[in-house]
């Protein structure tokens, strides 16, 4: 009744292939998910717990932590150590704990850390493969980083603030309809998400040159397409888990990281915008406008030659871009990644910033003080140059950005071997070669949150910013990473949201709400440090 097979000389019955396939499995088992987990002992390296497979991450790979959350833990269980090795699943990394460590590595020994872990496939996602900075690595990289520079600088932030101005005023506007009209207690409102509307329309009109008013209409396209590329649905928790922790993985799986009708919309937006101001002759002053013109001059393509590379130059129009993909990507590419890298991590900063300052009434008080007395030194007017002389609005800002950073830790890979010293102490014999390949991590949040480093660092304290505490104190502060890898559009990042937060504190008194309970709970889906259950205030009008 049963059939056998012959095999290596021998008859197989059911049972034998059964207790041999458990067996390889077995073995697999032992060799792939638990001998790798001797790696850190057998280097004589201090090592986190790590579950066979697993690794030290199981609850990141369950959902029920973030990485950044996996990280910090990691941090608080190891104290006293310079570094310590931990397990991806049954990747060997370095988690980096010592501030001079973590400094030499993002600056002075920078060409030893210049790889790149981060990979999307080039035919799923043929946008951003090849063209943004955080994928890109090497030669590519820095020679894209040196192009794009320029378009952060302090005068193009400058001429960047009437627009980002005309957006933050829409904001006051809106809320000042609602508190109008709101019961006594005054008007509940979300911060994350209507910070996250202020965010897309600044990103709108500042990347692409639109007007989209989302603050009004949270369901217009524009905010559609830019929400479904980062909600925090298990889907795309999913997704980002591949991309971040396990990208090899996707060599496989091939999954599009931005989903076609994601893609096609921006690209089209470009195009449009590109064939509208070559059909009025407009040439605004907007960072889009930059990269139109770095189009033109062929330097955004770092992968491969430009295209109509003549010695008068190239000659290229919206028709180039309409008959050729790769050349529209180069443009899509750049202006898509300020909604990717853009508006999310902005608009947690936002939204956290003025949730402290409606738990910390007397911070809010001083604040709206210094704001009152720089718009009356400049007529009544808020200008770009009142908005960079508010010590205490940059001080606020600073604190709701160490004690939230949105981005909880950092990643590099060794691209040069790399010496270690003792992690047990200083004056040790004995450290560690870095191979070519490693990574390395930099818990941002449990240093951020150390109180070794930072004294009582659940206490939201903007004094530990002020000019004098600043001098003293050389504190590790990561918010934007550090070295030539730090975070390109951090000007453009603090430009946004000191403006969204002028607008409201000067306007309105905010104060808890009870939705939201504190200390708050981290959403484990998320890609940027977020709040699970929301961000709630009340806001009233300042006379009430
Ligand atoms: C509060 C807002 C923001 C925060 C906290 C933030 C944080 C960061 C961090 C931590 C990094 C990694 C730095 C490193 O590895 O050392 C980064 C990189 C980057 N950020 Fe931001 N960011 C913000 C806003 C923005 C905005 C508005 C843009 C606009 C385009 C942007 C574009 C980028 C890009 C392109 C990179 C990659 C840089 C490179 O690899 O050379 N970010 N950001």
């Amino acid at each position: 009744m049963f059939c056998t097979m012959t095999f290596l000389g021998m008859q197989w019955g059911p049972l034998d292939i059964f207790i041999t396939t458990l067996i390889a499995l077995f073995l697999a088992f032992l060799w792939y998910g638990i001998a790798p987990l001797t790696y850190w002992r057998r280097k004589g390296i201090p090592s986190v717990f790590a579950l066979p497979v697993l690794g030290s991450t199981a609850k990141m790979a369950f959902l029920l932590k973030s990485f950044g959350q996996v990280t910090n833990d990691m941090y608080f269980q190891t104290p006293g150590k310079k570094y310590v090795g931990y397990h991806k699943f049954t990747l060997p990394m370095i988690l980096l704990r010592d501030p001079d460590i973590v400094k030499n590595v993002l600056n002075r020994d920078f060409v030893h850390f210049d790889g790149n872990e981060l990979k999307m496939d080039e035919v799923t996602d043929d946008v951003f493969s090849g063209r943004h900075l955080f994928l890109l690595s090497g030669e590519k990289w820095k020679r894209l980083r040196v192009v794009l520079s320029p378009g952060f600088s302090s005068g193009k932030m400058k001429s960047m603030f009437p627009t980002i101005g005309e957006v933050s005023g829409n904001l006051r506007a809106f809320l000042t309809e609602k508190v109008d009209s709101a019961v006594e207690s005054g008007y509940a409102v979300d911060l994350k998400d209507l910070c996250a509307r202020y965010t897309t329309d600044s990103v709108a009109s500042v990347a692409f040159g639109l007007q989209c008013d989302s603050i009004y209409d949270p369901e217009v396209e524009f905010r559609r397409m830019g929400r479904k590329l980062l909600e925090p649905t298990l889907f795309n928790a999913i997704m980002f888990l591949i991309m971040f922790e396990m990208p090899w993985l996707n060599r496989f799986l091939k999954i599009n990281f931005i989903s076609k009708d994601v893609t096609s919309f921006f690209r089209n937006v470009v195009l449009n915008v590109v064939a509208k101001r070559e059909e009025d002759g407009t040439k605004l002053n907007d960072y889009f406008q930059g990269l139109i013109q770095l189009w033109k001059e062929g330097k955004l393509r770092v992968s491969e030659k430009p295209i109509d590379d003549g010695p008068d130059g190239r000659h290229v129009t919206a028709d180039t871009l309409r008959k050729n993909l790769k050349e529209l990507d180069d443009i899509t590419a750049q202006a898509l990644s300020f909604v990717t890298d853009g508006f999310e991590t902005s608009s947690t900063l936002i939204a956290f910033c003025l949730f402290e300052l409606a738990h910390n009434p007397k911070v809010q008080e001083k604040l709206r003080k210094e704001i009152e007395a720089k718009i009356r030194q400049n007529d009544g007017t808020l200008t770009y140059d009142a908005l960079q002389d508010m010590t205490y609005l940059d001080m606020v800002i600073h604190e709701t950005l160490r004690m939230y950073p949105p981005g909880m830790s950092l990643n590099r890979m060794c691209s040069k071997r790399y010496y270690l010293p003792n992690p047990e102490g200083e004056g040790l014999d004995g450290g560690l070669w870095l191979e070519e390949g490693m990574v390395v991590t930099i818990p941002v949040y449990g240093l951020h949150h150390d109180p070794e480093i930072y004294p009582d660092p659940e206490k939201f304290d903007p004094e530990r910013f002020s000019p004098d505490n600043k001098r003293d104190k050389q504190a590790i502060y990561l918010p934007f990473g550090d070295g030539p890898k730090m975070c390109i559009g951090s000007r453009f990042a603090l430009l946004q949201s000191k403006l969204a937060v002028v607008s409201v504190v000067s306007r309105f008194q905010l104060s808890p709400n009870e939705k939201t309970k504190v200390p708050i709970t981290i959403d484990p889906f998320h890609v940027v440090l977020n709040s699970k259950y929301g961000l709630w205030v009340n806001m009233k009008n300042l006379k009430q």
